[in-house]
């Protein structure tokens, strides 16, 4: 681990906490928010690599938990990691290093296309798997609610997922950061 990395490593959780500026979005059947910062952990890992991009996703949940109001709405404290949204925090470290490790796996082919579909893979498969029996234990409704509930935020997180792409694409040609020695 170098200076850079942990450079690095401070500027996404940074940019992931500043995503909580946009106000957070109650959709119906869930206290789970639309929120922006899912870009945000998407970014960490397609621009950082798994390591370096799931570390700086758990360095921002670190700074919530010790009660910084670093998630949307300004919320921050241990109380949010036995909330609804418990899973999903948990998924968003999981879908940092799962992005990352696919974009180190496919960065020699790296587009558009690919990158999109490794977004897609780990900032919605991977972070609702976390995220849907999270929020189905913590506010007490049924699966099948949750995963309905949690359909609703499909459309916005594959937006997310073009624009978290087309991010990694630009960065690898200008400023490549994976694939790179230390
Ligand atoms: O602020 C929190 O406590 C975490 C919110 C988690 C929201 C999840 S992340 C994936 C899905 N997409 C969204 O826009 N919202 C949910």
């Amino acid at each position: 681990m170098t200076t850079r990395d942990i450079v690095l490593i401070a500027l996404f959780a940074a940019i992931t906490a500043v995503m909580a500026v946009f106000p957070p979005i109650t959709l119906p059947l869930l206290p789970v928010p639309v929120t922006a910062q899912s870009l945000g952990v998407m970014l960490a890992g397609g621009v950082l690599g798994a390591r370096r991009g799931g570390l700086a996703i758990l360095l921002l949940l670190v700074l919530v938990a010790i009660g910084l109001p670093l998630l949307s709405g300004g919320r921050g404290g241990l109380a949010v990691f036995v909330g609804p949204t418990a899973g999903f925090l948990l998924g968003w470290v999981a879908a940092a290093l799962a992005i990352g490790w696919m974009t180190e796996r496919f960065w020699d082919g790296l587009s558009l296309v690919t990158a999109t579909l490794i977004c897609v893979a780990g900032g919605i498969v991977v972070m609702y798997a976390f995220g849907i029996p999270g929020v189905a234990l913590a506010a007490g409704v049924p699966l099948s609610t949750a995963f309905a509930g949690s359909a609703a935020f499909i459309p916005g997180d594959i937006v997310k997922a073009v624009i978290a792409a087309a991010v990694m694409v630009a960065v690898k040609r200008s400023y490549p950061i994976i694939g790179q020695a230390a």
